[in-house]
């Protein structure tokens, strides 16, 4: 079997970071994620992840840290490599083109969504390190 590698953006904005949840036309419908997709042959996870955003999001956003990788195993078959980055939106408005909704939650409510298995780790690593990272959005002078 595969592992697939996937990366995935944690979008911080305001004070609150973007779940988004599947739709009925992708795999795990209804479950909420880091917007993201799969690695293509050749790309650097970080290219992926800009393009992806732009396709699935319509916004563009800036890379600015990384978490720890997550793999999970949903099935015999289906076994992700999960890469998150930490990404502010820089340009855009956001267009729902591929999710069925999204929301913008603070540090208290990540738990409040039904994350998709391979998520969870990244997101309790998230409340870890929330303000560290929040921090280091702050442009250094
Ligand atoms: N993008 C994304 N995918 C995730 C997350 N967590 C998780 O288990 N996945 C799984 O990773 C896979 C990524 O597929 P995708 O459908 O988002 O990627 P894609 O747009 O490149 O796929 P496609 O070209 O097959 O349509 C799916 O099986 C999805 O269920 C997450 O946080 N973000």
């Amino acid at each position: 079997m595969r592992t697939v590698p996937v990366t995935c953006a944690v979008i911080f904005h305001q004070g609150k970071v973007l779940a988004a949840q599947r739709s009925e036309a992708m795999d795990l419908p209804g479950k909420w994620e880091f917007p993201g997709g799969k690695v293509e042959e050749g790309e650097m996870p970080e290219d992926c992840l800009i393009r992806e955003i732009q396709e699935e999001l319509s916004i563009g956003i800036r890379i600015f840290g990384s978490l720890k990788i997550s793999e999970y195993a949903y099935s015999s078959e289906k076994s992700i490599r999960l890469i998150p980055f930490a990404a502010t939106w820089e340009t855009g408005e956001i267009q729902l083109l591929e999710h069925r909704q999204i929301i913008w939650l603070d540090q208290e409510e990540l738990f409040c969504v039904d994350w998709a298995a391979a998520d969870v780790p990244i997101v309790h690593e998230l409340q870890q390190k929330w303000v560290k990272l929040v921090e280091e959005i702050k442009p250094k002078r």
